[in-house]
């Protein structure tokens, strides 16, 4: 018989961490060992599930665990990262916004450990990375890419991991890189637009999960390539099946692709 994948969850208290624990139910190969966030929510003394205490310390003999999903912000992945390379466990990385030098910083523990990466871990936006990635490579030069997303009011970072990784693969579809061809942003007199330059727009509001929309505009037609999750369960349950796939993979960067595989 297997013995389920004890997961913990970093974040657990946030919007995130409460999807995972619902979704949990739904995935008997996985147990909850343990539930992290940071002290002020642990300091409340709530569980975050029946008989899972919330803890701060990542690094407590007690917290035993095979993966760590984390949501949590970018500087909580990082000190995840160090635990759990101390401890030899994966991790499955949903946070988003990190800088340049703390994606180095990712890409160097995953020469420790596995590490599953993904800015959206809903199938359906994975499925639109695939069919951006084409959509750039047949349209080409012939249309000027636009990538739009909203979130909710809480949101704190711009763009959206999901909308970075789509203008990744409109921009591989192009043959091009972000850095060589992305706008971030556009005020005042801007002049006209660049050719085979990628936009990004950005929206926030209210209660919106994540919407998402690469347009490619040409002349006379333009194709839209549309997400919009309308809960957070997709990203949680993509999450967890990362998790049990992950546990026992040799070190190594991993993308929600090599999950779908
Ligand atoms: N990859 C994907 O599929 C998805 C990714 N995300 C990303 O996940 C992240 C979390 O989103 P969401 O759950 O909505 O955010 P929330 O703010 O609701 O939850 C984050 C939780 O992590 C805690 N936290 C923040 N910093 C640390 C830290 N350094 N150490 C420990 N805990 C910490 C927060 O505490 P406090 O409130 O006190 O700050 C909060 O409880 C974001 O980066 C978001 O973009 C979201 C959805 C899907
Ligand atoms: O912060 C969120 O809520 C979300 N963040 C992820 C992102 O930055 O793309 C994924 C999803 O869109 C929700």
């Amino acid at each position: 018989m297997t013995l389920p994948t004890q997961i913990a969850i970093l974040g657990a208290a946030g919007r995130m961490g409460r999807a995972l624990i619902d979704a949990l139910p739904a995935h008997p190969s996985l147990r909850l060992g343990a539930a992290f966030d940071r002290a002020e929510a642990v300091a409340t003394g709530r569980e975050a599930a029946p008989g899972v205490p919330l803890s701060s310390d990542l690094s407590s003999p007690s917290a035993s665990f095979d993966v760590l999903i984390d949501f949590t912000r970018p500087e909580g992945t990082l000190a995840a990262l160090d635990a759990c390379i101390a401890a030899g466990r994966g991790i499955v990385i949903g946070t988003t916004g990190f800088t340049a030098e703390q994606r180095s910083a990712i890409d160097a523990a995953a020469q420790q450990i596995p590490i599953c990466l993904s800015g959206n871990f809903s199938i359906g936006v994975n499925l639109c990375l695939a069919l951006v990635e084409h959509a750039a490579r047949v349209l080409g030069g012939s249309v000027d890419v636009e990538v739009v997303e909203t979130h909710h009011r809480h949101k704190v970072d711009a763009p959206s991991g999901t909308a970075l990784m789509l203008g990744e693969a409109a921009a591989r579809g192009l043959g091009t890189t972000l850095d060589q061809s992305a706008v971030y942003t556009r005020h005042g007199h801007t002049g006209a637009r660049a050719a085979g330059t990628i936009g990004f727009a950005t929206l926030r509001g209210g209660d919106v999960v994540g919407d998402h929309s690469v347009l490619f505009l040409g002349d006379g037609e333009r194709v839209e390539i549309t997400h919009k999750a309308s809960n957070r369960a997709n990203f949680a349950n993509g999450a967890l099946r990362a998790a049990a796939w992950l546990h026992g993979r040799a070190p190594g960067l991993y993308a929600m692709k090599d999950v779908l595989a």
